[in-house]
């Protein structure tokens, strides 16, 4: 989880490979009415993800085994709603600043439907996740084999969610 840019997408492909768990990535889920506010610099609202974290709930009631989604999950709402999906649920927050996810972001452009004048609202909405139990925070401006390492690490410890 986290905000765009900060390397979910990455991540996600990363250790889902090294632990053998299929990936959902969460973006592939919007609406094709919330991908096009997105494309227009619109900022989502929380009625706009509401049927989102509704499918990204479902599908990972559908992966019994376990899962690794791709979801900014920007509000504790949000992070709720999806553990009350999945108990058990943990959350791998990138934490990344403004400056270095706005040229990640910029960098990306032209590939990608996320407008970079949202990386205002992305931090403005980003309620930090840091304190509620099975977090781990990552510094996102480390290297994604280490990165994944360490996420590996944590999903080895018993640690309750
Ligand atoms: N650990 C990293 N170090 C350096 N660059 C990275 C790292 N992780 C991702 N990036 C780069 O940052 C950009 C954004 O990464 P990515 O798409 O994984 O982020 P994201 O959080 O999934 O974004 P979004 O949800 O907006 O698609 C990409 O160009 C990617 O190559
Ligand atoms: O809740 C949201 O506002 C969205 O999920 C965004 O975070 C983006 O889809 C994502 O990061 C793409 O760049």
């Amino acid at each position: 989880m986290g905000v765009a840019g900060c390397g979910k997408s990455s991540l996600g492909a990363a250790l889902a490979q090294a632990e053998g768990l299929p990936l959902i990535e969460g973006d592939d889920h919007h609406s094709p009415a919330s991908r096009e506010k997105m494309r227009q610099g619109i900022a989502l609202t929380d009625a706009d993800r509401e049927g989102w974290l509704a499918t990204l709930g479902q599908l990972l009631q559908a992966q019994p085994q376990g899962a690794v989604l791709t979801c900014s999950a920007l509000k504790k709402a949000y992070r709720d709603r999806l553990r009350s999906a999945c108990p058990g649920l943990r959350f791998a927050f990138l934490e990344i600043d403004r400056a270095h996810a706005g040229l990640r972001v910029a960098a990306r452009a032209g590939t990608h439907f996320f407008s970079s004048a949202l990386v205002d609202s992305q931090f403005a909405t980003l309620e930090s996740p840091v304190g509620e139990a099975g977090v781990l925070r990552l510094d996102a401006l480390l290297d994604l084999p280490t990165l994944q390492q360490l996420a590996s690490s944590w999903l080895a410890t018993k640690e309750a969610a």
